[in-house]
């Protein structure tokens, strides 16, 4: 049986870039960026009226003149109008273009207005160039912003806004089908009979994959195999990039993953992994340029587990694949741990943030990998490695996101 830091490379070795595709830019929010985009003007591209004032020559001021007359206002998205001399001031409202002839604002509150002059009330002057935002003082004209591969966060989608590109190329979302399985489960909309329990890991595994790129779609399939090996082979040829399924590979008379997939061409990477939850987990790949098939285990807890342990850090790779998969980020136990088996243990915990910005992490009383609703309190879980069993409070140990 494999350590999960190796059934993890294995799954990470399977992750390859994602094609690009065109989305107009709003669409585009939280995407990757398949192009480079760079500055089509300076930044700003105009000397630009940082404050509402009037515009003056510093020269004009720092000689000893403090009363001007106002010639005229810019206001902003007016074309620059100069100012007529250099004796000579005007009014200006915040992002109007600087009129030629000035250098410098002063703010209302700096002066007094009255029969079209403007006396300023400082005692100093103050520097030249005060309030003005200076063509180019941010970046220049050609310099490169946004490198392919940068995440469209909101300050990303507005740069990209500011350099008039209403389409972007952005790696497109992976395409996974999550599979439920097993003649047990109903709808989320049936009354199930007294052996029936809905559906939910489908649901679970959709929300942890969709925000991280993933464009899910949802199938079930029943335990009787002919009907489960028609609908694994309409799914496996549809397409995907990834085939999510959850239930059926452990040791029961009708968990058949593990040999139907075998059967329909997919090559088993590993089986059972030195793990709890999630010991049973199947990872194989389509060979031909097929999907990667991740056969989760069934039991709720290690359902959701496995897929933010290898499923959600596979997509990030492909998507990203000059950041490669994100790390966990370490957190100290709030409660000593004891857990005697051999392997590696996935412990469920609701982690704060202590005064000094330590994250600590507090276990989550979950009664056995099918407490669906032991989870609702947790927020990640820590990997415990295999080789301990005694983990005392205080010690650190890497979190994963849930
Ligand atoms: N003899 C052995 N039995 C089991 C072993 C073992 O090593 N030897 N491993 C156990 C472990 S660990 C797990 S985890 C489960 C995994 O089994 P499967 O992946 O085959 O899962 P199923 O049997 O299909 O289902 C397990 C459990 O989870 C419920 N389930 C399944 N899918 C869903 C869903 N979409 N929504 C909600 N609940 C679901 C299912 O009803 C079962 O109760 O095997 C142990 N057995
Ligand atoms: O994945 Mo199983 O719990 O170890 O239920």
């Amino acid at each position: 049986m494999i350590s999960v830091a190796e059934a993890y490379a294995r799954v990470l070795a399977t992750a390859h870039p994602l094609p690009p595709e065109t989305l107009p830019l709003p669409a585009a929010a939280g995407r990757i960026l398949a192009e480079a985009l760079a500055a089509d003007r300076d930044f700003p591209p105009f000397d630009r009226v940082a404050m509402d004032g009037i515009a003056v020559a510093h020269a004009a001021w720092a000689g000893g003149q403090t009363v001007f007359p106002i010639a005229h206002a810019q206001f902003a998205g007016a074309p620059a109008r100069p100012l007529p001399g250099p004796g000579v001031a005007a009014e200006v409202m915040t992002g109007a273009v600087l009129p030629p002839g000035a250098d410098t604002v002063v703010r209302y509150e700096d002066i007094t207005i009255a029969n079209q002059q403007a006396a300023i009330n400082i005692a100093a002057p103050a520097r030249a160039g005060v309030n003005v935002h200076a063509q180019a003082a941010d970046r220049r004209r050609g310099d490169l912003l946004l490198p392919a591969g940068t995440r469209l966060t909101p300050a990303a989608l507005a740069v990209a806004a500011t350099v008039g590109a209403p389409e972007v190329h952005v790696t497109r979302l992976a395409r996974v089908a999550v599979v439920s399985t097993g003649d047990e489960l109903v709808d989320v909309a049936a009354t199930p009979l007294p052996h029936q329990i809905r559906r939910s890991n489908a649901y679970a595994v959709q929300a942890l994959l969709a925000p991280a790129g993933a464009d899910v779609h949802l199938f079930h399939l029943p335990d009787d195999l002919p009907t489960l090996r028609q609908g694994l082979t309409n799914i496996l040829a549809a397409g995907f990039d990834a085939v999510v399924l959850s239930g059926a590979v452990s040791k029961g008379r009708a968990d058949h993953l593990p040999g139907l997939l075998r059967e329909l061409g997919v090559e088993e990477i590993f089986h059972e992994v030195n793990q709890r939850p999630g010991k049973p987990m199947w990872f194989g790949v389509r060979a031909g340029g097929g999907p990667v098939v991740f056969g989760l285990p069934g039991n709720p807890v290690s359902t959701l587990l496995t897929a933010a342990r290898y499923v959600r850090p596979w997509l990030l790779a492909c998507q990203q694949p000059a950041a490669g998969a994100p790390g966990p980020t370490p957190a100290v136990l709030a409660a000593p741990v004891q857990f005697r088996p051999a392997l590696a243990h996935l412990l469920p915990v609701q982690i704060a943030v202590d005064a000094l910005g330590v994250r600590r992490a507090t276990p989550v009383a979950v009664g056995g990998s099918g407490d669906l609703a032991g989870l609702l309190g947790a927020d990640a879980f820590l990997e415990l490695p295999a080789e301990l069993t005694d983990f005392a409070a205080g010690t650190a140990w890497p979190a994963w996101p849930l």
